[in-house]
């Protein structure tokens, strides 16, 4: 019954319906359009953030899963510039964060998504910059994410110019005028689209 949705429910399914309805060439030029001008887009969001001038060396990505835009192309980037990567691995109601290389071996999560099977991870907080997979984002950095609650969780308390770097990608069809926010909400430094680097301030 529609009227007992909320209203998070409501704009999560029809931005996941949104974004499952793109076509894969749709999906291929989203992905290659991540890519267009990003070691400079990346250099100025860090030097933005106050969060120290140290280079990138642990980037956290995901693998795309239900229409999200696939970061794949970025993660080739980072490797052919000897930038360690990363994917979330579901620990309980938190996320860690193990290495992903082209040795990684696999098993599924609770919800049919690959994570590097190992059982050394770390924490979110000893990364550099994560890339946020998200349903629905708004300009003022504003992330309506699966339901899980897993990022919020593990990024709760992170001040904003802390590090890690919490930068959504997104298709431009994910956009949404303002979200509505809850308390626990960690809101994103930037969001990175094929059309546009939001940077919120
Ligand atoms: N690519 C990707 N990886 C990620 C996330 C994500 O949003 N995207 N997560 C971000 O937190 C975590 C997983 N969170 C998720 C939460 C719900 C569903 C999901 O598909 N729910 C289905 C029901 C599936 C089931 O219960 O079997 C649904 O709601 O339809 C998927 C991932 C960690 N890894
Ligand atoms: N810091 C927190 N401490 C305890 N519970 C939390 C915290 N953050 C979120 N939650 C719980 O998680 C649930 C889901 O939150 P929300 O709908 O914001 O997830 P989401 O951002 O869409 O998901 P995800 O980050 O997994 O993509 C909420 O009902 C909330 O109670």
């Amino acid at each position: 019954m529609t009227s007992h949705l909320d209203p998070r429910q409501t704009l999560r399914r029809q931005l996941r319906q949104a974004r499952r309805s793109l076509t894969a060439q749709q999906q291929e030029d989203a992905a290659s359009a991540l890519l267009t001008d990003i070691a400079q887009r990346l250099v100025t969001l860090s030097q933005a953030s106050n969060a120290n001038t140290q280079p990138i060396q642990r980037v956290a990505l995901y693998l795309s899963n239900d229409g999200e835009i696939s970061p794949h192309l970025l993660c080739e980037h980072f490797w052919q510039h000897g930038i360690q990567t990363y994917l979330p691995v579901i620990d309980g109601k938190q996320l860690t964060f193990a290495l992903y290389s082209k040795d990684t071996l696999w098993q599924e999560n609770k919800f049919g998504i690959n994570e590097p099977l190992t059982n050394e991870t770390i924490s979110g907080h000893e990364l550099d910059m994560v890339f946020l997979p998200l349903v629905g984002f708004d300009t003022k950095g504003g992330r309506l994410g699966m339901g899980g609650g897993f990022y919020d969780r593990t990024f709760a308390n992170k001040p904003a110019d802390a590090r890690p770097l919490l930068i959504g990608l997104a298709h431009d069809c994910q956009a949404v005028k303002s979200l509505p926010i809850e308390g626990w909400d960690v809101p994103l430094q930037a969001i990175i689209t094929p059309q546009q680097l939001i940077k919120v301030d």
